[in-house]
């Protein structure tokens, strides 16, 4: 019951949307699929499902490519476009018609209403639906089958507060269940606290595959303050130390532990008014990996 993309690449005229782009993702887990703006995350997941042709390489869905699945809704629930559904037909019109094409009872119609939270607004034309109803909607389609493998792009878009817990339990749930969930998203914190296993994708190709406790278990960073930053910058040298001045009295340096760096400057007559560790975030380890992959990037620097 995997998701795999093999070789996947999409090219328009001569450039590519993707390129190679191969990963295995397993069931049992929730994995985030992140990436820049145009990175290539809904193309590839596009792919995956047929609904891009992809120029070279195949996506395979329980071992078979999209097309080949007797009973796609049974096998694959998918969010790509939220918007898709007919603005005139309530909400209800449309789940009954999509799972007639599958010959899905009535009783999973009202199930799906009931797990996505849609009850009160299942008779409503779902032209008047905001952006979260939208959503909600879209994955009521997915779940309609009863699917093993989820396959959703920016499900966690448009939901309120409230519907970010709601649908972060829902995800962990389904893969606790053994089913397979591949999500992108841009909440990269949300994301830190859905996701066991985090694929990467940058100008169209994948530089990270890991699992997401493997992706932020990196060296150590440790911060320093003093009135004497500057001196503390001369002493905390090494082959294979960085160290960096974030701020006039605060250094962050990775390579050496806490005791070396305060033997060091204890040595050189300095006092540290603070020294600790700085734990690393998803979102770090992200804007890393990525600073070079961004497209649509601003030149503006952010404080972070
Ligand atoms: N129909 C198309 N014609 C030409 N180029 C396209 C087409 N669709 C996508 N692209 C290009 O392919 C690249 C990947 O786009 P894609 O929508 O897959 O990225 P994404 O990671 O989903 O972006 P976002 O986070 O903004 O949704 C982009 O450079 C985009 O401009």
């Amino acid at each position: 019951m995997t998701i795999v993309a093999d070789g996947l690449t999409k090219r328009y005229g001569s450039k590519y949307a993707i390129h190679d782009v191969s990963f295995e993702i397993q069931p049992g887990t929730v994995t985030g699929f992140l990436g820049p703006n145009g990175a290539g995350k809904s193309t590839t997941m596009r792919s995956l499902v047929g609904l891009d042709r992809p120029t070279s390489g195949q996506g395979f869905i329980d071992g078979r490519p999209y097309r080949e699945l007797a009973a796609p809704l049974r096998q694959v629930g998918t969010l790509l476009d939220a918007k898709a559904a007919h603005r005139s037909r309530t909400a209800y019109q449309h789940l009954r018609w999509i799972a007639a094409t599958h010959r899905l009872p009535k009783s999973r119609i009202d199930e799906v209403i009931g797990i996505t939270g849609l009850s009160s607004v299942a008779g409503k034309k779902v032209g008047g639906f905001s952006l979260g109803m939208g959503q909600r909607l879209g994955l009521a389609v997915a779940l309609l089958g009863d699917p093993h493998t989820l396959i959703l792009d920016e499900p966690v878009n448009g939901l309120d507060p409230d519907g970010v817990i709601w649908i972060r339990n829902l995800l962990k749930s389904l893969s606790r269940e053994g089913r397979t969930v591949l999500l992108s998203s841009h909440l990269l914190s949300e994301l830190s606290l859905i996701a066991d296993h985090v694929v990467i994708i940058g100008k169209g190709r994948i530089i990270a595959d890991k699992p997401l406790a493997e992706l932020v278990d990196q060296p150590d960073r440790i911060r320093v303050r003093t009135t004497r930053a500057v001196k503390l910058m001369e002493v905390l040298v090494g082959e294979q130390v960085t160290r960096e001045m974030t701020d006039a009295g605060t250094i962050e340096v990775v390579g050496l532990t806490s005791e070396e760096i305060a033997e060091r400057a204890s040595r050189n007559g300095i006092v540290l008014t603070e020294i600790g560790v700085v734990p690393r975030s998803l979102e770090d380890v992200y804007r890393d990996l990525t600073r070079d992959q961004v497209e649509y990037g601003s030149n503006v620097q952010g404080n972070g």
